[in-house]
């Protein structure tokens, strides 16, 4: 579903990452690990196409076709979706008004959609404004069931959620990864950031990677992979070629 190939990318002038590859399958979800400030977030805004990314050298390529230059909308509408560690507050824009906005879904469909994620009483509040960190995380998980994007990138789902909402974020983060469908008719794909890995109890992840200074360092089990972070730290990754 996605090829990344040879990517490099600055940020204000700085290049902040360097010859990236990266390839996902149809169905597959993978899981980038890093740590803070190695360039996981810039990635994933350079896949979802925000400006102020500038693509130096490499490609993109979803779904056969090439997006390393094409806007924000048109890759939105090709289907890829993303959840924001800290997305904006908008003032005077209703979360509700958004989501009908660009769904074209009926004000009830919208209702009953913001209901099962206990977000029923936030439609007529402006977006994010004054939301906790776990109701910003529920408004994201939101707005991705409406959108229902082929390719979902999660930038830290977990941060700022309690146990409880964990529990429903990861269900539904599942299911919009088609987690209930079997892996042969599954065609979903997924990046999701981690720093604890709370989100793998309920997603199963095909691939981990990690990122560090900007440069991918180690692929394989995501569950292995942080074991061995966790007991030895990143300084292992720039030891080890692949962790399987
Ligand atoms: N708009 C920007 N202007 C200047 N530097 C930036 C900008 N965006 C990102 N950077 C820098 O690029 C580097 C990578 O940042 P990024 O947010 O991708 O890290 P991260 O791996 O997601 O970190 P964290 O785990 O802390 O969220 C950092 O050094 C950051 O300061």
């Amino acid at each position: 579903m996605l090829d990344i190939s040879d990517l490099h990318v600055e940020v204000d002038g700085t290049e902040v990452l360097h010859d990236i590859n990266l390839h996902i399958g149809w169905g597959e979800t993978h899981v980038l690990m890093g740590p803070n400030g190695s360039g996981k977030s810039t990635l994933l805004k350079t896949i979802m196409g925000f400006g102020g990314y500038t693509i130096t050298s490499g490609s993109i390529v979803f779904k056969g076709q090439d997006i390393t230059r094409m806007p924000i909308h048109e890759r939105a509408h090709l289907g890829i979706g993303m959840m924001f560690q800290n997305p904006p507050a908008i003032s005077g824009l209703k979360l509700g008004k958004l989501l009908t906005a660009v769904s074209g879904l009926k004000e009830d469909e919208i209702e009953a959609l913001a209901r099962s994620v206990n977000m029923g009483q936030f439609l007529s509040r402006d977006i994010n404004v004054g939301f906790s960190g776990g109701e910003i995380k529920r408004s994201e998980v939101l707005q991705l069931k409406v959108q229902q994007p082929d390719f979902l990138m999660l930038d830290e789902p977990e941060s700022g959620v309690d146990l409880e909402n964990m529990n429903l974020m990861g269900r539904e983060i599942a299911t919009l990864l088609e987690k209930d469908v079997r892996i042969v008719n599954r065609r979903r794909s997924g990046l999701i950031i981690t720093h604890t890995g709370y989100i793998l109890d309920y997603v199963d992840a095909d691939q981990g990677h990690v990122i560090i200074e900007g440069q991918i360092r180690c692929h394989g089990n995501p569950r292995e992979i942080l074991r061995l972070v966790k007991e030895k730290g990143y300084g292992e990754c720039l030891r080890c070629k692949q962790i399987t």
